[in-house]
Parts: C-alpha cells; structure tokens; sequence
C-alpha cells in the first residue's frame, strides 16, 4: 500500500489523476513529489479548503507538505515511509481535487 511507485507506475497513475483536469490545473511530478498549485477566490476559501483536506488527511494517515499565502496553497506530496511517490500520494491528491468547491 504504502510501497514507492516506479516510473512507470507513477506516469500512470498521474495520467489518470489529470485525465480530467484542464492544461493549466495538472498535477507534476517534481524532486520525487506530487506537486500541484492550488489558486482560491481569497483566503478564507484557501484556509477552508485546506481545513477540509486536514481531516481526511488524518483519516488516511497520510498529511500534505504544502505552503500558503493568501489565496494560494502550493502543495508537494510524498510518502516518507517509502522514500518517494505512492499510491496513498495519488489519494490524497485525489481527495484534495474532489474537495474543491
Ligand atoms: C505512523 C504514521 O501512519 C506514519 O508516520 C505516516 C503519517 N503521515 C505520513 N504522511 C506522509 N506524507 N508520509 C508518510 O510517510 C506518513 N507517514
């Protein structure tokens, strides 16, 4: 479950994560991580959202790096258990998609 992805694995699965995302809101791969910027109207629909995400990120045990300023949230997901990319990441980042308003 909480096994490292391989290339191949992961550019699967990252396809799949951005098969329904526009060009300019796909998630990358970047440094070993998932990264993706989230921009909201204004703060309180960033901190919101992020309060959202908080809670599931303790469901699944697993909890974003991510930075806020303002409006905008830059998040970087990665699992340290494994030392890289896994599917708990894709989760998560899945999770954080369908929880935009
Ligand atoms: C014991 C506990 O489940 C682990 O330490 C979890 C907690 N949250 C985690 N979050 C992330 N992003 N990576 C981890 O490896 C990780 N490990």
């Amino acid at each position: 479950m909480t096994a490292k992805l391989n290339i191949d694995e992961a550019n699967n699965a990252l396809k799949d994560l951005n098969s329904c995302l526009s060009e300019d809101k796909k998630w990358i791969l970047q440094d070993g991580k998932l990264t993706k910027s989230f921009t909201f109207r204004n703060f309180i629909r960033a901190f919101g959202w992020m309060t959202e995400v908080a809670i599931w990120a303790e469901k699944l045990k697993h909890h974003p790096e991510w930075f806020n300023v303002y409006n905008r949230v830059d998040v970087a997901l990665t699992t340290h258990d494994a030392g890289g990319i896994s599917e708990l990441d894709f989760k998560l980042a899945a999770k954080m998609e369908s929880l935009l308003a």
